[in-house]
């Protein structure tokens, strides 16, 4: 598989504050990528950089193979930012129609397709349209453009669950029929767990984990029983979290559990449960942090 983005030792600082730090990313074609982290890990920095509205402090990026120099806007790329600046009494029909001029593969047919599904009225101004409505423009743009490398940042704000789960829907059957690379970045990981293959965890401008989701649902394990009992099981593994409770305590492990291991947790009067993602998720950016 070829590579759509390549992103070797990028750094951008603001003053004293390292928005992104050393960071190292590939994409390959043809997947959906989750870019996961909290506000101010530096997801929209990192975004920023790799098209091309922020030239990193140092480092290299290249897209579709292209290195991207000082004011190249990479080419067969959509960006959708989490806020769109459009121009003063622009309706909805003009701003498809200038993201039709901009985009080589755009659709023109699906994206009035998709006016009716995300229930946009062309002829509304933008500055009329509530955050949900402006959202879905946005969503509606990065669909049709059907780009080789599609990016979106934080796309359901403002969305009721109605409307998430419509441009979910719509997204991976899209995808579907137009395999292409899409990335999309959210502080959110249950509502894209289904949507994405693998993900990138991002905190305080690096890259945490890089997994694939079904791996992250495999690996993560809450063990809970009594203390002894617990520390015996743990020993040698990656505990991301623990909590005591008196002589009782829980843990999550992250690691892949043997037969082996159940019949010793389970000899151990332990429980094994699955971990919800959002809350591995914020474990692991709190182990990030102490490990600092
Ligand atoms: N133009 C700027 N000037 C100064 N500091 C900035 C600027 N842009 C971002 N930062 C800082 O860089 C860090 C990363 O911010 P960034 O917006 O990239 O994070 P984020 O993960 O996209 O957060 P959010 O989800 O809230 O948008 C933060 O500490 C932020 O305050």
């Amino acid at each position: 598989m070829s590579s759509v983005l390549e992103v070797r030792q990028v750094s951008k600082a603001y003053g004293r504050t390292d928005a992104v730090d050393s960071l190292n990313m590939d994409l390959a074609e043809h997947t959906i990528y989750g870019l996961l982290g909290r506000n101010g890990a530096g997801k929209t920095t990192f975004l920023n950089m790799i098209t091309g509205g922020i030239f990193p402090d140092g480092g290299e990026i290249a897209v579709h193979g292209n290195l991207l120099k000082k004011g190249d806007v990479p080419t067969q790329t959509c960006y959708i930012r989490e806020k769109n600046f459009y121009p003063n009494n622009a309706r909805v029909r003009d701003v498809l129609q200038m993201a039709a001029a901009f985009h080589p593969d755009w659709d023109a047919k699906f994206a009035s397709k998709l006016l009716g599904t995300f229930k946009l009225n062309p002829r509304k101004k933008m500055r009329q349209l509530s955050r949900g409505m402006e959202s879905m423009v946005g969503n509606l743009i990065g669909l049709a453009s059907r780009a080789p490398l599609t990016i979106f940042d934080e796309p359901v704000l403002g969305l009721d669950v109605l409307m998430r789960e419509r441009f979910y829907r719509m997204l991976i059957e899209d995808y579907a029929e137009h395999p292409r690379t899409i990335l999309l970045s959210t502080h959110l990981i249950d509502e894209i767990a289904t949507v994405v293959e693998q993900v990138f965890i991002m905190e305080s401008g690096s890259i945490l984990m890089h997994e694939e989701v079904e791996q992250i649902r495999d690996r993560a394990h809450m063990i809970s029983g009594l203390g002894a009992g617990l520390d015996h099981f743990l020993q040698g593994r990656r505990v991301i979290h623990g909590e005591r409770y008196g002589n009782a305590g829980m843990a999550v492990v992250y690691g892949e559990l043997t037969e082996h291991d159940h019949r010793e947790a389970a000899s151990q009067g332990l429980t094994i449960e699955g971990v919800p993602l959002q809350k591995f998720f914020a474990y692991l950016i709190e182990e990030g942090q102490t490990d600092e």
